[in-house]
């Protein structure tokens, strides 16, 4: 029997968004692991870096591809039901991955967990959006976004750790075992809106209620496609966020190696502490704007920051120390103006269809690290003009600087969106009654 005190709520709420968040956290693991054991992956399977870096990508396509279908189930079917067999689609292609006795067959474990977690972070997203406050959505966004993306700094070394003493194969099936017992939890204790656990509406943390479309999702797809502040605020995340991932994924390291000759480790310091630095923004600038209740301001002021950040790094004499630094953590910080922007997102659409609109910002997002990192690329080999040495391309620092411009252009793309976005004042901007 439920506890339907303001208590009962808040400890069910609790749980739920903790379960949600573990799976999210799991689901960073399973995005990145092909990575931290890429040695003993490499040396099991005999294959090149090249055909590492496509096995791992094989995750990438697949949860890119499935964002806005993951907004439409979950929209219609909640994030009870969608994120439970997720994890549990992500768990069998953990273990697939463990198991694996050839290539061909371990590449088909990025693929079906890419498919598995596609549905997590928007079903997180929309709960959120039911289980809390309007006015503490940028906080609890702000929150989401800190444990998934610190979990992936934090997990580089602990999963170093862990092959020391167990084989890559056992810690795949391991974290296969621990999806699927959290898609059992999940669909135990989690509920999709307070509605649904027993709770009526009429306190103070019940606001909205949650209400399933009955339209063709073709047709609320199309509503999304035109509604202008959804491009807006696309054109504003792409400007801070892809340009940030791309940078971090990518070339903020290699940067500091063919720029000023620091070791891997010593670059990759920079491109670690960035992304700590996003994640703990992440957390400030969605308190900030819930508090002041505005969005607008703070998506400009993320889109002017990042801008200054390229350029920066492109135009100004700055070296390893304080000078480059403080750039990076610039790009870094600035780049949790996504946060506002999921938030915005979810208020200029009807609550129905809010978790195909927040998946179709994310999948933008995605789309645009994808095309800027290859672009980057494209310009680094023309400014490089094909010098190479014993078939190894060579980059100086001013090839880079090309792809540096880049991203301001796109950041300055940016701030020119984030003018016209609509202020919402941290509310629902469309009233949709319960059928
Ligand atoms: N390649 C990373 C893009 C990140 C997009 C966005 N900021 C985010 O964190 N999304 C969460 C997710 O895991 O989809």
């Amino acid at each position: 029997m439920t506890d339907l005190s303001t208590f009962g709520f808040l400890r069910v709420r609790r749980t739920i968004f903790t379960l949600l968040t573990l799976s999210f956290i799991l689901g960073f693991f399973h995005r990145f692991a092909p990575g931290a054991f890429s040695e003993a992956v490499r040396g099991e399977f005999h294959i090149s870096a090249a055909a590492l870096g496509t096995l791992a990508s094989m995750h990438f396509y697949t949860y890119t591809a499935m964002q806005i279908p993951s907004g439409i189930l979950i929209d219609r079917w909640g994030s009870r039901l969608n994120v439970s067999i997720g994890a549990v689609i992500a768990g069998l292609g953990s273990i697939v991955f463990g198991l694996a006795p050839s290539f061909a067959v371990a590449s088909l474990g990025p693929f079906i967990v890419g498919l598995g977690v596609s549905t997590i972070f928007v079903g997180i997203m929309k709960s959120n959006s039911l289980w809390f406050q309007e006015n503490q959505y940028g906080w609890i966004s702000g929150i989401t976004m800190l444990l998934g993306n610190l979990g992936s700094v934090l997990a580089a070394q602990p999963l170093a750790v862990l092959l020391q003493w167990f084989s890559w194969r056992s810690i795949f099936i391991g974290a296969g075992i621990l999806s699927i017992a959290l898609s059992i939890l999940t669909n135990l204790f989690v509920r999709d809106s307070p509605q649904d656990a027993g709770f009526k509406p009429g306190n103070q943390y019940i606001q909205t209620q949650r209400v399933v479309s009955t339209k063709p999702w073709l047709l609320d797809l199309k509503t999304i496609l035109h509604n202008k502040n959804i491009w807006f605020t696309l054109g504003a995340g792409i400007g801070t966020n892809s340009t940030f991932y791309a940078f971090a994924g990518l070339w903020g390291i290699p940067l500091l190696q063919d720029g000023f000759h620091l070791s891997n480790n010593d670059a990759s310091l920079y491109t670690t502490l960035a992304l700590a630095a996003y994640g703990l923004a992440s957390l400030g600038i969605g308190w900030f704007s819930d508090r002041i209740g505005l969005r607008k301001p703070m998506i400009i002021l993320g889109n002017l920051l990042s801008l200054v950040g390229w350029v920066g790094l492109a135009f100004l004499p700055w070296n390893p120390g304080w000078s480059g630094w403080l750039l990076y953590l610039l790009v870094g910080a600035s780049a949790s103006q996504i946060v506002i922007t999921f938030a915005v997102v979810k208020e200029v659409v009807l609550p129905s269809i809010s978790g195909m609109a927040l998946a179709f910002l994310n999948a933008g997002i995605f789309l645009g690290v994808a095309l800027l990192q290859s672009i980057f690329g494209w310009i680094m080999d023309i400014s490089s003009n094909g010098n190479v040495v014993n078939g190894e391309p060579q980059y100086v620092f001013h090839d880079y600087i090309g792809g540096l411009l880049l991203f301001a252009a796109v950041s300055f793309v940016g701030v020119i969106s984030s003018l016209y976005v609509t202020e919402t004042h941290c509310q629902s901007l469309i009233e949709e009654k319960a059928a």
